[in-house]
């Protein structure tokens, strides 16, 4: 009788320029996603093209957009995102976005590919930095909050027209009450849910992309969430057009 064949493995490439990469590796190894996920820290073209996803990290997104230029990756990482799921975790979110606002001068580059406009250190230079419970869509166990920790956190500005046919989903808002001071009121009441400054995680098709830093917890849901609902169902819709 014939075994059956293995399950091919998932692999997800972290870049790792600069940042919180070290800290995605370690949480990927706990994800449970009845594939083995298999991690490359990415530093060339070379490295990309072995991944089926990345993981853009936290660190500073001009020395990350800069040392990205450098390692020749901007365009590929433009390429990849076309085809590939991509989740930006912070400044991994603003290179993701299509437009930033408070680029540091000479610009900010960005690869685009989620249809939203960004603000860097959205929250203002004096708070740098709070936690808060998160409540997130589609997380396992969701109804147990995220512990979601901004650090000189980027703020969502607006969400545009779409760029690609998939919509924007919103899968976490803060609660206004949690808002820190710093961003201002929301509206007359300062509690507008819709604001778009409350948006902290996103999708957008096959890309995610989170304001906090789900790796600095001990907490792999979202590691999961990303391998489980953005990798996994591209990677099989991929090879059912193949
Ligand atoms: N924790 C972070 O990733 C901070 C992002 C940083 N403020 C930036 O602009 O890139």
């Amino acid at each position: 009788m014939q075994s059956p064949s293995p399950r091919p493995d998932v692999t997800i490439g972290i870049l790792a320029l600069q940042g919180a990469f070290a800290e995605h590796q370690v949480m990927f190894q706990k994800v449970n996603a009845r594939r083995r996920v298999v991690i490359v820290l990415v530093r060339t073209p070379e490295d990309l093209g072995r991944c089926d996803a990345l993981v853009i990290p936290g660190g500073e997104s001009t020395t990350i957009a800069l040392l990205a230029r450098l390692a020749g990756l901007l365009e590929p990482l433009a390429q990849f995102l076309k085809s590939k799921p991509v989740w930006g975790t912070c400044a991994g979110a603003i290179l993701l976005s299509a437009e930033v606002e408070n680029a540091k001068k000479g610009g900010q580059e960005v690869l685009g590919g989620v249809s939203v406009k960004i603000a860097r250190n959205g929250w203002g230079s004096q708070v740098e930095s709070f936690e808060a419970p998160l409540e997130v869509e589609g997380l396992r166990e969701s109804n147990r909050p995220f512990h979601g920790i901004f650090i000189r956190a980027p703020v969502v500005l607006d969400v545009m027209p779409a760029l690609t046919d998939a919509p924007i989903q919103v899968i976490s808002r803060i609660s206004s009450s949690l808002l820190p001071a710093s961003v201002g009121p929301l509206d007359e009441d300062d509690t507008d849910p819709r604001d778009p400054r409350t948006i902290v995680a996103l999708r957008q098709g096959k890309h995610l992309l989170t304001t906090f830093h789900p790796e600095l917890t001990k907490d792999y849901r979202f590691h999961e969430y990303f391998v489980v609902e953005c990798v996994l169902p591209t990677m099989a819709a991929s090879a059912a057009t193949a």
